[in-house]
This record gives structure tokens, sequence and C-alpha cells, in this order.
């Protein structure tokens, strides 16, 4: 290989110069100009998730949904998670009333459940969510089964969420449950299309609970 200069390396070492430059870099390079303030605060932290700053071009709200989570999450609402990977991503000391992080994906009881309901066990692990859901704040990252179970809960009267982040990647499903989570009256905030996961939805969650960047 030519041109690959060994070590030392000449890189930024500053954690806080880092994160100073990437939003910089998210700031000037994608097209923020038709969000309201709150929700381009929270695609900036989206778009450091992942890189892609074309995101924006998928982003759908409700007009609510920032305002509606965080006040949720300030006055104590869990944040419910399909997955441990979207649960692991949410950075505790941004949360502002010590909220609960909840994920039953791996509880006892849902194997039996999956098998019982004949559904993949993320959407099964919802079921344990009955007694959670009114007011609550939802994020799902990777499972689109799970996003149209929470649809179908709460048409069945389970409890409302206060807000969705329904960002699920994939490509069986993913689109459209979250075409389905736009159209259910619920406040949301999707990425339509493909793209999604785990690493956006847990900061989507982050910057949600705390504003600054
Ligand atoms: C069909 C599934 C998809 N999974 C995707 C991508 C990723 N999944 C990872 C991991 C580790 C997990 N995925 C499961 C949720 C598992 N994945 C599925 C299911 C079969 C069905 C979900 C659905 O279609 O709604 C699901 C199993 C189930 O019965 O629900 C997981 C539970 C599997 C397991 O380990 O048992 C597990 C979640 C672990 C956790 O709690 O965090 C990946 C890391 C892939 C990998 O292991 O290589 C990756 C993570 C993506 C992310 O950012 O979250 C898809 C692409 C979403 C896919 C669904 C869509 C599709 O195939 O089109």
């Amino acid at each position: 290989m030519t041109g690959f200069a060994g070590p030392p390396f000449d890189y930024i070492r500053d954690g806080a110069e880092i994160y100073r430059r990437s939003f910089a870099t998210i700031r000037a390079e994608a097209d923020l100009d038709g969000l309201p303030p709150e929700v381009a605060q929270v695609a900036v932290r989206m778009i450091h998730a992942c890189g892609m700053t074309d995101l924006v071009r998928d982003l759908a709200w409700s007009p609510q949904v920032v305002t509606r989570a965080r006040a949720a999450l300030r006055a104590g609402a869990p944040v419910l998670c399909d997955a441990e990977m979207v649960a692991s991503g949410i950075t505790r000391r941004r949360l502002p009333a010590d909220n609960e992080v909840v994920c039953t994906l791996n509880d006892p009881r849902v194997p039996e459940l999956a098998e019982r309901l004949g559904t993949t066990r993320s959407a099964a692990a919802l079921e344990l969510w009955r007694d959670r859901l009114e007011g609550s704040v939802v994020a799902i990252g990777n499972a689109p089964t799970a996003l149209f179970r929470l649809l179908e809960l709460v048409a069945e009267g389970a409890g409302r969420p206060a807000a969705v982040l329904g960002i699920p990647v994939g490509f069986v499903g993913a689109a459209e449950s979250k075409l389905a989570l736009t159209r259910s009256g619920l406040d949301h905030l999707v990425v339509h299309g493909r793209r999604g996961g785990s690493a956006i939805t847990a900061a989507a969650v982050n910057a949600i609970a705390c504003e600054r960047e």
C-alpha cells in the first residue's frame, strides 16, 4: 500500500473537540432548514449516530412529539424499548427523572408467549408492556414486528404512549410499520424507509432527554 503513514498518527484526541467538530459538520452539511428547532436538535444527534447527513429527507414527525416526549420524561415516564441495544444506548445521566428504561425482550416468559401468539419474540415482549404503556415514551429501533404490535395494542385500548420513536431498520416490514405509525394518530418521530436502527433510536432518546447537543 502506498501513501500510508504509520504511527504515530496525527488525530484529534480531545473528546469535546471531536464532538464540537462533528456537530459543526452535521449542521453545515445537513439540510435542517425545514425542521422546527426542537426536531432539528434531535435530528442532529440521530445523524451523529449514523453518519448519514441525508437522513433528514426521510424524517417525519408529529408537531408536538418532542415537546410531549420531553414533558413525559420530566414527569417520570418510563422509556419502553424493543431491543437491549436501544436500552443500552440510552445515557442514563441525561434522563431528567431517573426514568426507568425497560426492555422485556429477554423476560423468561417471552419465548412461550411468542410460540403461543405465533409471532416474533420482539412483538411478544410487548405483552409485558400493557400496564406501562399509558403516558410512556416508546423507543423502537430494531424490530418492525414490535412496532406493528404496539399499534395493535393501542388500537385494542391497552394504553396510549405520550410519544413513539418508531425507527426500526430493515427490509421486511420496516417501511410499512413506520408508515402505519404516522397514520395512527400517536405522537411520533420516524425515519421513513429501510433506514433506522438501535443506535439512531437511542440517540433520539438521548437528544430528547437533554436539550444540549
Ligand atoms: C428479522 C430481525 C431483524 N434484525 C435486524 C437487525 C439486527 N438485529 C440484531 C440483533 C442482535 C437482534 N435482532 C433481534 C431483534 C431479531 N431480529 C430480527 C427478528 C428475527 C425479528 C424482528 C422483527 O422482524 O420484527 C428478532 C428476533 C425475534 O424473535 O424478535 C434479536 C432479538 C435476535 C436475537 O439475538 O435473539 C436481537 C436483539 C438483541 C437486543 O436485545 O439488542 C443485529 C445486531 C443483527 C446481528 O445480530 O447481526 C441488527 C441490529 C440492528 C439495529 O440497529 O438494531 C433487522 C435488519 C432489523 C431484521 C428485521 C428486518 C429485516 O430483516 O428486513
